[in-house]
C-alpha cells in the first residue's frame, strides 16, 4: 500500500516519542537553547523535606541512650520488680525498660548459666523475647546503613544542582535569590552564519539588528525602531537559532524565556515575572528578550470576565501589552517572539507599537537544506561519495532541526562502524531512521507476507515507471521500517510547486498500482492498501472539489484559503460550504477518477504481467533495489518479448528511453517531495500495513 509521504510529527509543546532520536541532543554547542528549568522547581522543597525527615528518623533511637547497668544492679532491679521487659539475644547482650520508662542495656555472664534467672524473671512477670544478635559487630556496615540516605540525598542535591546550573533560570541556585534573577541574560555567540539558507528572512531581520546596535541614531532622526518581531513557523525551522543569531550580530544581551514558562512556573506571578524579565532587559539595555511560545502567553482572551478561567494567563498577557506600550523607544530593547499558531494570537499583540512585524520562517527548501545539511557537516569527515545536495533532494519536508539530527545521526552510524568518515549510506540509514523510526528487524514478515508486500510495491514501481508524468522510481523496498512493511519511492527531478492534471492522474494510477498488483497476481485485495487508498481517495477528491479538474461539477473549486503548512488537511477548515447535491457529485466524480485509475494501473500491470513477477521476485530476494533495476526488469521484458513475437512496438521501453532519470547515485537515499499545500498527497513511499502484522497485506 503506499502512504502518503511520512510527515514529521508537528511538535507542539510536546514532542510525539516516535520522532526518533531526541531532536534537542545533537544541538551543535552554541545553538543550545537554554531550556526553562522552572518546571522542576517544587524538587527543591521536596528534597529538603525529605532531607529533614531522614534526618530525624536516624537521629530518633538515639535521643536517649540506654544505661548500661552491671549484671548484679541488673539481677537486684529484677529481684525488686523494677523491670518491666526484657530482651536477650543469642550473645547474652541484654536490653529491656524498667516499669518507670528507663531503657537499660546488660549483659549476662554466660559463664554462670540463666536458669535460675529465667525463673526469676517469670516470678516477677516481666516480659522476655529472645532475639538474633544484630550484626552490629560490623562498624563499616551499621556505619553505612545509617548514612546510605544521607549520601544519596547528597547525590541528588549534586545532581539536581548541576542540571540547574545548566539552566537559564537557575533551579537550586535561584532559590535563595530575588525572583528577577530568575531570568538570566547570556551573550550567544551565534551568528547569522550559523544560520543557513533564509536569505529573506535574514534581510527583515537585520534591521532589528540594526537597530540594537545604535538606538540612538533612531531615535536623534526621530524614527521608531522595531518593538517586536514575531517568527512564525513550524517547529524546528530556527526561531530560537534566529533570535540568537540576532542577539550575537548586534552584540547585546539576550534575555530568554518560554511563553509556557510564565504561566507554569509559579501560579500567580505571571505578571510580576513579565514585569522582572522586562526590568531585567532595561537594566542590560539595549538587549534583547525571546519569548518561544508566545501563544502560550497570548492566545485570544476571551473576553469576558469570567469565573474559572485562564485568569492567570490573562494577567500576564496584559502584563506583557502593558510593558510594550511602556518602554522608551530609544532604550532599544528588542522583543522577539516565536509561534507556530499565529492565528491563536490576541490581536491586541500585534498591534502597532507591540509585535507589529511579523516574519515567517517556513520549512526548508532544497537548496537551503543543503546549505543546512552543510552547516551541521562542518567538522566532520565525509567521504567523497557523500553527495548532500542528493540529500537535501531526498528530504523534502524535514525542518532544520531533522537535518541537524539527520547528520549527527549519520556521524553516530559511522562511530558504530568504527570509522571516522561519515559514508553515503550512513546518510541514507540516518534518514531512513529520521524519517521512519528506527529500522526494525527484517523478519518480522512471514514469507509468504513478504511475497506479497514485494507484489504490492512492485506494482508501485511498475505503474510509475510506466506512466509518463510520474517522477521517477528511485528506490523500492520490502525492508519493513517503523509503520511500514514496504516503500516505493519516487523522486521528483525538480521541486514542484504545481501539478498539472496529468501529474496528478498519474499519481492517483501510481497510488493504486500496488492494489492493482494484488488483484492481478492474486486475484484479490488486501488490508494492505488501506493507507493507498485513503491517499488516492483525498487527491481524486481534491482533483474535484478544489481544482475544478472534473466536468461534471465544473470550474468550482471550495479550497479553504490560508496556509496550511501546519499539515491541518484542508478538510479540516472546509465546513461544507456546498449543498448535499454537490457532495454527491464530488463523491461520485471522485470515485469515477479512482476507478478509472485502478483501470488504467490494472491495464499497466497486465501488459507487463512477466516484469511484475520478475520485480516481485528481485524484491523478495533482494529487499532494496534501485529504479534502475525496474528499468532493467522492463527492458529485459521488452526484448524477450521481441524474441518471441518479434514486431509488437515496446511501448514501455520507449517511454522509459525518454524518462531515463538522471543520475542515481546508487545507495543515495532519495525520495519525493512533500505537496506541502497543494495536495496533501506526496505520494512516494509506499508502505503497507498498518503495524499490525495481519494487516500485511500489500
Ligand atoms: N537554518 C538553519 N541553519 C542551521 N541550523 C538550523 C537551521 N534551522 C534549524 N537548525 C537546527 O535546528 C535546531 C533547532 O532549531 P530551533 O530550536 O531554532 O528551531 P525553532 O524554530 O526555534 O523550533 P521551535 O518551534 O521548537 O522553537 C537548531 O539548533 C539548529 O541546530
Ligand atoms: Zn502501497
Amino acid at each position: 500500500m503506499v502512504i502518503t509521504r511520512v510527515r514529521m510529527p508537528h511538535r507542539h509543546l510536546t514532542p510525539p516519542a516516535k520522532s526518533g532520536p531526541p531532536r534537542d541532543a545533537p544541538r551543535p554547542p552554541g545553538n543550545q537553547r537554554p531550556t526553562p528549568g522552572g518546571r522542576q522547581w517544587w524538587i527543591v522543597p521536596l528534597l529538603w523535606l525529605a532531607f529533614l525527615v531522614v534526618i530525624m528518623l536516624v537521629r530518633a533511637p538515639s535521643g536517649t541512650p540506654p544505661a548500661h547497668l552491671t549484671y548484679s544492679d541488673f539481677t537486684a532491679k529484677v529481684g525488686a520488680g523494677q523491670v518491666r521487659t526484657v530482651d536477650i539475644n543469642d550473645k547474652g547482650a541484654v536490653s529491656g525498660s524498667l516499669k518507670n520508662g528507663t531503657k537499660f542495656t546488660t549483659q549476662l555472664p554466660t559463664a554462670l548459666g540463666t536458669g535460675s534467672l529465667q525463673q526469676q524473671l517469670q516470678a516477677k512477670h516481666v516480659q522476655i523475647t529472645a532475639s538474633q544478635s544484630k550484626s552490629g559487630g560490623n562498624p563499616f556496615l551499621s556505619f553505612f546503613v545509617t548514612f546510605l540516605p544521607l549520601l544519596l540525598l547528597v547525590g541528588a542535591f549534586w545532581w539536581f544542582g548541576r542540571r540547574a546550573a545548566r539552566s537559564v533560570t537557575g533551579g537550586l541556585s535561584a532559590i535563595g535569590r530575588s525572583r528577577a534573577k530568575i531570568i538570566e541574560a547570556e551573550r550567544p555567540t551565534t551568528r547569522f552564519d550559523d544560520v543557513a539558507g533564509y536569505d529573506g528572512v535574514k534581510q527583515e531581520i537585520s534591521e532589528v539588528v540594526d537597530f540594537l546596535r545604535n538606538p540612538m541614531r533612531y531615535a536623534a532622526a526621530g524614527a521608531k525602531g522595531p518593538r517586536g518581531v514575531i517568527m512564525v513557523g513550524p517547529p524546528g525551522t530556527g526561531k530560537t537559532l534566529f533570535a540568537r543569531a540576532v542577539a550575537g550580530e548586534a552584540d547585546v544581551p539576550f534575555l530568554s524565556v518560554t511563553g509556557s514558562a510564565f504561566v507554569e512556573m509559579f501560579v500567580g506571578v505571571g505578571a510580576s515575572r513579565v514585569r522582572d524579565l522586562f526590568d531585567e532587559a532595561r537594566k542590560r539595555a539595549p538587549s534583547i528578550i525571546f519569548i518561544d511560545e508566545l501563544d502560550a502567553v497570548g492566545a485570544r482572551r476571551s473576553g469576558s470576565g469570567h469565573i474559572g478561567g485562564n485568569d492567570e494567563r490573562e494577567q500576564t498577557l496584559n502584563q506583557l501589552l502593558a510593558e510594550m506600550d511602556g518602554f522608551d523607544q530609544s532604550t532599544g530593547i528588542v522583543v522577539l517572539a516565536a509561534t507556530n499558531r499565529p492565528e491563536a494570537l490576541d490581536p491586541a499583540l500585534l498591534r502597532p507599537g507591540r509585535f507589529d512585524r511579523q516574519v515567517t520562517v517556513p520549512l526548508p527548501n532544497q537548496a537551503e537544506r543543503a546549505a543546512i545539511l552543510t552547516v551541521h557537516a562542518r567538522g566532520k569527515i565525509l567521504s567523497s561519495d557523500v553527495d548532500l545536495g542528493t540529500v537535501a533532494r531526498a528530504t523534502p519536508g524535514f525542518s532544520g532541526a531533522d537535518l541537524a539530527n539527520l547528520v549527527n545521526e549519520a556521524a553516530i552510524n559511522a562511530v558504530r562502524a568504527d570509522r571516522v568518515l561519515i559514508e553515503a549510506h550512513d546518510l541514507d540509514a540516518a534518514r531512513d531512521r529520521v524519517l521512519l523510526g528506527r529500522r526494525e528487524a527484517s523478519n518480522a514478515l512471514l514469507p509468504e507476507e513478504r511475497h506479497s508486500v514485494a507484489v504490492h510495491e512492485s506494482g508501485h514501481a511498475l505503474v510509475a515507471a510506466l506512466c509518463e508524468h510520474a517522477d521517477p522510481v528511485a528506490k523500492v523496498t520490502v525492508l519493513p521500517s517503523g509503520m511500514t512493511l514496504g516503500v516505493t519511492e519516487q523522486l521528483p527531478e525538480a521541486e514542484r510547486h504545481l501539478y498539472s492534471e496529468a501529474y496528478l492522474t498519474d499519481l492517483l494510477a501510481v497510488r493504486l498500482g500496488g492494489r492493482s498488483a494484488e488483484l492481478v497476481v492474486f486475484g484479490e485485495g488486501s488490508s494492505g492498501a488501506a493507507n493507498d487508498l485513503a491517499g488516492a481517495t483525498q487527491i481524486a477528491t481534491r482533483m474535484v472539489r478544489d481544482f475544478g479538474l472534473s466536468s461534471a461539477l465544473g470550474p468550482v473549486g471550495y479550497a479553504a484559503a490560508g496556509p496550511h503548512y501546519l499539515g491541518e488537511t484542508p478538510e479540516d477548515s472546509i465546513r461544507q460550504p456546498y449543498s448535499e447535491q454537490t457532495q454527491r457529485i464530488i463523491d461520485q466524480e471522485a470515485a469515477r477518477l479512482l476507478r478509472e485509475a485502478e483501470e488504467r494501473a490494472t491495464g499497466l500491470l497486465r501488459e507487463h504481467r512477466r516484469a511484475l513477477d520478475r520485480l516481485a521476485g528481485l524484491l523478495v530476494s533482494r529487499e532494496t533495489i534501485d529504479g534502475s533495476a525496474v528499468l532493467d526488469v522492463l527492458r529485459q521484458e521488452g526484448e524477450q518479448r521481441r524474441e518471441s513475437d518479434g514486431n509488437l512496438p515496446e511501448r514501455a521501453v520507449e517511454d522509459l528511453r525518454a524518462a531515463t532519470p538522471p543520475v542515481r547515485v546508487p545507495g543515495e537515499v532519495p525520495g519525493q517531495e512533500d505537496q506541502g499545500g497543494a495536495t496533501e498527497t506526496g505520494a512516494t513511499e509506499t508502505g503497507a500495513a498498518t503495524g499490525t502484522g495481519t494487516g500485511a497485506g500489500s
